[in-house]
C-alpha cells in the first residue's frame, strides 16, 4: 500500500521520521519502505494557503491508498484533554468571510459565495468518508481551520458561538478540501496541544502532544505495513 503522512511542521512528525531511519528502508528524501507499505512524508508548511499548495500539487500527480495528516492541535472543547491524540471527521474554514462594520463575523457560505452544498461541501462543511481505516481506538472530533489562531477572550467567545466545532487547526480543511475533491482516502490524526483560550503559551504542552501523536502514527504505520490494507 501507499501512505502518506503530511504535517503542517517537520518538528510535528521528527519521532515518526526517526524512528522510520531506524526500522525501515530508506527510499529517498521523503520515501520509505516496511513491510507492504510505501511510507511518502511531506511537509506543507503551517496555514491554509501553503497548505493548500502543497495537497494540490502533489495530488495532481500522485493519489495514495491513504493519505493521513498529522499534527497538533487547540481544543475549542473542554472535555478534551492535553495530549489527547483525536481523529477529525468533519472540517470547517472557520475565519472565511467578512468582518461587518459591528465587528461581526458573515461567513462566505452565510453570505452564498460559497453554496454551502456545492461538492465537497456537505451543509458548509466537509465531512470524512467512513470506512477508510477509521482508526475504532481514536476518539471522533469536529474540526475547523483558521488563519489566525484565536487569543483573546471577546474573539474566542464570539466564535464559539458560531462553530460547533472541538479542535482548531491551520490546515485542516485544506487537507479534506484537497482529498475530497480528488477522492483520496484521507484521515486526519491530532494530538491537543493547548485550548484555545486568552494567549497563554506557557500552558501549551507541545512535546506530551507530539509524543502522544507520534505514538499513534508509529502503531498505525506497523499495522497498515503489515497487513497492507487501509480500508476497514
Ligand atoms: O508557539 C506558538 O505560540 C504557536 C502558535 C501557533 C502555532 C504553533 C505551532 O507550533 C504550529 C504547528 C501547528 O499547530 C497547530 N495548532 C496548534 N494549536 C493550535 C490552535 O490553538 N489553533 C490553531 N492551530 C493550532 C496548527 O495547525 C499549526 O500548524 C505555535
Amino acid at each position: 500500500m501507499h501512505l502518506l503522512i503530511a504535517s503542517a511542521t517537520g518538528f510535528e512528525i521528527a519521532p515518526l521520521e526517526e524512528w522510520l531511519q531506524a526500522n525501515s528502508h530508506r527510499i529517498n528524501n521523503f520515501s520509505y519502505r516496511l513491510g507492504h507499505a510505501q511510507i511518502d512524508l511531506l511537509i506543507t508548511g503551517v496555514g491554509i494557503p501553503l497548505s493548500a499548495y502543497s495537497f494540490g500539487r502533489l495530488f495532481a500527480k500522485q493519489s495514495y491508498d491513504l493519505a493521513i495528516q498529522a499534527g497538533i492541535a487547540g481544543a475549542l472543547d473542554r472535555n478534551l484533554e492535553i495530549g489527547e491524540v483525536v481523529q477529525v471527521t468533519s472540517e470547517s474554514f472557520g475565519d472565511l468571510g467578512v468582518e461587518e462594520a459591528d465587528g461581526s463575523f458573515t461567513s462566505a457560505i452565510s453570505m452564498g459565495l460559497i453554496d454551502a452544498n456545492q461538492p465537497p461541501f456537505v451543509k458548509g462543511l466537509l465531512p470524512s468518508p467512513t470506512g477508510t481505516g477509521t482508526p475504532s481506538f481514536l476518539k471522533s472530533v469536529t474540526g475547523t481551520t483558521v488563519m489566525k489562531v484565536h487569543g483573546q477572550e471577546e474573539s474566542i467567545t464570539a466564535f464559539r458561538n458560531r462553530t460547533d466545532a472541538q479542535v482548531e487547526s491551520m490546515e485542516g480543511a485544506s487537507f479534506a478540501y484537497a482529498c475530497l475533491l480528488e477522492q483520496q482516502p484521507f484521515l486526519q490524526i491530532r494530538a491537543i496541544s493547548n485550548y484555545v483560550e486568552k494567549r497563554n503559551r506557557d500552558a501549551w504542552d507541545i512535546p506530551l502532544a507530539i509524543g502522544n501523536l507520534n505514538q499513534v502514527l508509529m502503531d498505525m504505520v506497523q499495522i497498515l505495513a503489515a497487513t497492507g490494507r487501509a480500508g476497514g
